[in-house]
């Protein structure tokens, strides 16, 4: 009998609901998913999946529940869920995967959450996530840990709590952050391992990459154009693309601008990667960005991550990036009004004048 890794999943919404089936049905990995909004709709019916790399997968119903650990069955697996992050104590886990939204602007962050999760020099930390610099405060915070990058390609949301629709198939890149107290061998091996137990299934594609910032600022010229832009103006990226002048003017620019600051950090993306990426989808394939559909759902947005740090890294290198500076500063001032919606910020009620406002 295979040994099982013992996995825990952060965040268990589009994106680390198919990365648990992927790394349950392969049979090499013992999930236990943190949840936290859909938590409850969990408990009581269990996920309801339709991947189209999976099929339909019906109420995984809990089987098992004492306070918040519930543990699910799913085939022959075992599936635990909680609402909080356990300790090595209460578990030994080899690999923490974060799936979770980044939202460094609004505290505690996820580096700070996982802490009793993890054993200095020896759990594994997986970013499935997109954007810039994610791995910082992991490195900071746990600079003797292997922390491997995910880079996902997945049309995969959850419609309402514990719904999950799949449309397009799953692929994910990974490969080890560059780390000065871990040897580069020594990450690779360890993404080579983590891909094998994701891709036991065969029901995904996870592939190695010795080239982390390739991929992630490969990844930018989309994400850090296509979710702003339509997060701004409330369209998916087809009506970006139909709508008259807005690639020209708007969407086309900012791409230039990440390939400009990625040059200038010594990354060279393919030519015409900003044309790949406006047309990477069917138009008719209306896609929502998952900024779009955070800010219609009224969640913060990943701003910092996506835009601010491609923008920080071009600026100050020299790189001119007039568009990107429009799009972040409109999403900062998006991101303070979901701040005051959610009560995470107040402001004084109407009608008080104090003199020094
Ligand atoms: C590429 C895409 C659209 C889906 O994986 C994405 O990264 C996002 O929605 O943020």
């Amino acid at each position: 009998m295979i040994e099982k890794a013992q996995v825990l999943l952060v965040g268990c919404g589009g994106v680390g609901a198919i990365a648990a089936l992927n790394l349950e049905v392969g049979g090499h990995a013992a999930v236990t998913a943190v949840l936290r909004s859909n938590w409850s709709k969990v408990i009581s019916d269990g996920f309801h999946i339709k991947s189209c790399d999976h099929g339909e997968v019906q109420n995984w119903r809990p089987t098992k529940g004492a306070n918040h650990e519930i543990i699910f069955t799913i085939k022959s697996n075992q599936f635990e869920v909680v609402n909080s992050i356990p300790s090595q104590s209460e578990a030994c886990f080899d690999y923490v995967v974060i799936t979770t939204k980044n939202v460094p602007d609004c505290p505690p962050t996820i580096a700070d959450l996982i802490e009793p999760a993890i054993v200095p020099g020896n759990t594994v930390i997986v970013l499935i996530q997109n954007g810039l610099n994610i791995e910082k405060p992991f490195l900071q915070k746990y600079p003797t840990n292997i922390c491997l990058s995910g880079v996902s390609l997945i049309g995969s949301h959850e419609t309402a709590p514990a719904f999950i629709k799949h449309e397009d198939s799953d692929r994910l890149t990974i490969g080890a952050f560059t780390n000065p107290h871990v040897q580069q061998e020594e990450g690779d091996a360890s993404a080579h391992r983590f891909i094998k137990m994701y891709s036991a299934a065969g029901k995904t594609n996870c592939t190695f990459t010795s080239d982390v910032p390739f991929h992630r600022w490969q990844k930018l010229v989309y994400n850090a154009c296509f979710n702003p832009v339509c997060a701004i103006t409330g369209l998916d990226t087809g009506r970006i693309r139909l709508a008259e002048d807005t690639v020209a003017t708007l969407l086309r620019p900012a791409m230039q601008e990440v390939v400009a600051a990625a040059k200038a950090v010594g990354v060279v993306l393919p030519l015409g990667i900003e044309d790949r990426m406006i047309n990477i989808d069917p138009v008719t394939m209306y896609l929502r960005p998952s900024m779009l559909e955070d800010v219609q759902k009224g969640n913060l947005v990943e701003f910092e991550t996506l835009v601010g740090e491609p923008l920080r890294e071009g600026l100050s290198r020299g790189v001119l990036m007039p568009t990107l500076s429009f799009l972040y500063h409109t999403l900062k001032a998006m991101q303070w009004r979901l701040k005051e919606e959610r009560g995470i910020i107040d402001i004084p009620a109407k009608g008080e004048y104090p003199q020094n406002i």
